[in-house]
């Protein structure tokens, strides 16, 4: 039997854990494969074990139906994708001579090949008795703002009063309220995180679901350097849909000139291609540059469509190319996973 090594953010009991479970499980029950899940300490994490080929396949969280981009994702995805140094000489080519060299599509060497749609259900954990003697409250950064509502009717949300704390993980959060020792630290901290989480470390869940909205939901990548393997068994043979998505990332090169952007999403609309999303990062190599993230369903047009948006950017990379989850349909049409 073959085994499979699925790198996540951990420990176990995050959400990223719950997403590596929901899609790789399926191997396990039908006997394809075992599953060995390796806890990363962080998503940059994530990214080098699947460059190192430490594992077969990384999961990474990219954005939530209530508050949006995990932007720090999307910089990671700029970071590994995008190499700085020739950017750079790219851009000096372009002031200089008001061209630069056309470099055809690049693919590196790991690519989004799937997705995860995952319902997302918070907890308030903690071992105090009373909600309004907290003091100290440990989450993930993405988690605050889906919980706006819970901390402002326990009035939570203020700073002065009440000190909110990063973690690298929503698990790591309850980890770190399960190994306070005195009874005075017990009873003024909490964590916001999942049910697994609360479970695995052994601290209660005082608030379940205290997430702004029910239909709450984080989108995961897929990422790795071969196709997920088939299912021998139909478990899993419902989950991807037939229509299939690209993510691109670009750096324009007209920068100064209006319609520059537009001359760009014309391609798409040439070769009746449609956009899911676009986004932007700052690019870093030049203030007020931007990375360009876009998403698109495919269609016959693509690799004709790409190699005339070429033309109009700096750095076209194809980031992945995935089958569309069925949950994406479902949402639209029920607003749950
Ligand atoms: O910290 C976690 O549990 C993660 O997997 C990151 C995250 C945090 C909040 C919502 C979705 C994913």
């Amino acid at each position: 039997m073959t085994s499979i090594k699925v790198a996540y953010l951990g420990p176990p009991g995050t959400y990223s854990h719950q997403a590596a479970r929901q899609q790789f499980e399926p191997y396990a029950l039908s006997d394809d494969a075992s599953v060995i899940y390796l806890p990363q300490p962080s998503i940059n994490s994530c990214f080098k074990a699947i460059s190192k080929d430490e594992c077969d396949y990384s999961i990474i969280p990219f954005e939530n139906s209530s508050n949006g981009q995990v932007v720090l994702s999307y910089d990671l995805f700029r970071d590994w994708f995008i190499k700085e140094d020739q950017l750079r000489l790219k851009l000096r080519e372009l002031e200089q001579s008001g061209s630069s060299q056309a470099s055809s599509v690049k693919t590196p060497d790991f690519q989004v090949i799937g997705e995860q749609f995952v319902a997302i259900h918070h907890n308030f954990i903690t071992f105090a008795s009373d909600i309004s003697k907290i003091k100290t409250i440990y989450s993930h950064p993405q988690v605050w703002s889906q919980c706006n509502k819970f901390l402002h009717k326990h009035e939570l949300d203020n700073n002065i009063k009440v000190q909110k704390i990063d973690t690298s993980s929503t698990s790591k959060a309850v980890e770190i309220v399960a190994s306070l020792q005195t009874d005075e630290e017990r009873q003024t901290t909490a964590a916001m995180a999942s049910l697994t989480a609360s479970e695995i470390h052994g601290v209660p869940v005082k608030v379940s679901q205290i997430e702004d909205f029910k239909g709450n939901t984080t989108r995961f990548l897929v990422l790795g350097k071969k196709p997920l393997p088939d299912l021998r068994h139909s478990f899993d043979s419902n989950s991807v849909s037939d229509k299939r998505m690209t993510l691109l990332t670009f750096i324009i090169k007209d920068n100064d000139n209006f319609g520059s952007l537009c001359n760009i999403l014309q391609v798409f609309k040439k070769f009746n291609l449609n956009l899911q999303s676009i986004t932007t990062r700052p690019s870093i190599v030049s203030p007020w540059r931007y990375v360009f993230f876009v998403e698109v369903w495919e269609g016959e047009g693509l690799p004709e469509a790409l190699s005339e948006v070429e033309e109009l950017v700096l750095d076209l990379t194809v980031i992945g190319s995935f089958a569309r989850s069925k949950k994406f349909f479902q949402m639209i049409e029920t607003g749950f996973p």
